[in-house]
């Protein structure tokens, strides 16, 4: 399995601590595991998930992902993303802008697309490279499934405390309806040192979509947490998948789930030298879904976004679910990068002013302003 030969992370590195929380007490509805949960998704956005019963799917899709990656660059550029906002294929590494220079990022992607997996072998969106078609059955659909049933469950409890009516949420990301749903395989090369650190191999991000189901093993993934300006390591631990809550939940919650900054750099130290591979699915809300705050659905949404300054700009951008993945898709391309005012248009929900203190991007680029492609 990638990165299982890697020393482990370091101890004397710092991280930033997640809340554990546990799935299977989750899902049978236990008050003290989901007030946890929604402490988690309401402060940091991000936390561990135990006894999510997907590790056999999980290590199947690295074996995909690693079996993709070793083809010819030839063969997975038949099956690139391109310049227009398309976010299934394959990504290459270098085609995007890690920040308003333009310096390029490091990481090459295998994209599935929910929609394909579920009608398999009809085509919704696109062609894959062999690696997936032979395992679409064996391995990207058993991955796809749990990754859907445990997201619907979280999106089911945070639906219940955000007092919206039943099935609100639900009937958003309804798994029917086309979506931009997508398994993600991320490959990222070694490196002789970690030392650039602040070179991001993945650029400082919001997710785009709902929910992220996340499994990596090395380090190199780092948050930068509230009222923070120093980004942080979040360690792997082994059997815990990292979850995250993306910019549309952040929109329709009124901004009371938040939609956290985080990128991806060299893993620390010795594991550096080390392939890192990482596993996502993206639960993201259906294509013809308008993105805005549930207002009239929720009195608690209703009233947090009474008391946000610049609400109509951050909660109604007057967009599509699938307006939105696209505007960032494309405008992160650097094909599509004319300088940092176009770095700006790719931007997503969170406060960049905070990236701004901790270097990444200038102070003059805030997300606010960013409303539409
Ligand atoms: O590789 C990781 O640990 C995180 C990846 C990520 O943030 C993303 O693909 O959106
Ligand atoms: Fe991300």
């Amino acid at each position: 399995m990638p990165g299982i030969a890697a020393p482990p992370f370091p101890e004397d590195v710092t991280t930033h601590p997640l809340l554990v929380i546990d799935y299977q007490l989750v899902k049978a509805g236990h008050q003290d595991e989901i007030e946890k949960l929604w402490m988690a998704a309401t402060r940091l956005g991000f936390w561990y998930l135990k006894n999510h019963g997907a590790d056999a799917e999980v290590d199947a899709m690295f074996e995909m992902g690693s079996e993709t990656m070793a083809l010819p660059l030839e063969e997975k550029m038949c099956f690139e993303q391109g310049d227009e906002g398309m976010s299934f294929g394959y990504k290459a590494a270098g085609v995007n802008a890690i920040d308003e220079k333009g310096n390029l990022d490091s990481t090459e992607f295998i994209n599935v697309a929910k929609d394909d997996v579920l009608a398999f072998p009809t085509v919704v969106h696109r062609t894959y490279p062999s690696t997936v078609v032979t395992r679409m059955n064996t391995a990207i659909r058993p991955f796809v499934d749990k990754s859907l049933e445990v997201n619907g469950t979280l999106l089911s409890v945070l639906n219940a405390k955000l007092g919206l009516p039943e099935g609100t949420l639900a009937r958003l990301h309804d798994s029917k309806q086309k979506s931009g749903c997508v398994a993600r395989v991320i490959r990222s090369p070694p490196k002789e040192t970690s030392m650039d650190e602040d070179k991001a191999m993945l650029s400082a991000h919001t997710d785009f979509g709902s929910l992220s189901f996340l499994h990596n093993h090395l380090g190199g993934l780092q948050v930068l947490a509230p009222g923070t300006d120093k980004w942080q390591y979040v360690k792997p631990l082994p059997g815990h998948a990292i979850c995250n809550v993306g910019d549309s939940l952040h929109i329709f919650s009124g901004g009371i789930l938040r939609s956290n900054m985080h990128r991806v750099v060299a893993p620390p130290k010795e594991q550096a030298k080390f392939e890192r591979y990482s596993l996502v699915f993206f639960t993201r809300a259906s294509d013809s879904a308008e993105l805005r705050a549930l207002v009239d659905a929720s009195p608690l949404i209703a009233g947090a976004v009474a008391k946000t300054s610049n609400a109509q700009a951050r909660f109604w951008p007057g967009v599509t679910a699938k307006e939105w993945l696209q505007r960032r898709v494309r405008n992160q391309r650097i094909k599509n990068f004319s300088g940092p005012e176009s770095f700006k248009t790719w931007l997503g929900t969170e406060d960049y002013s905070s990236i701004a203190k901790a270097g990444a991007i200038s102070e003059g680029t805030v997300a606010r302003e960013v409303v539409a492609a």
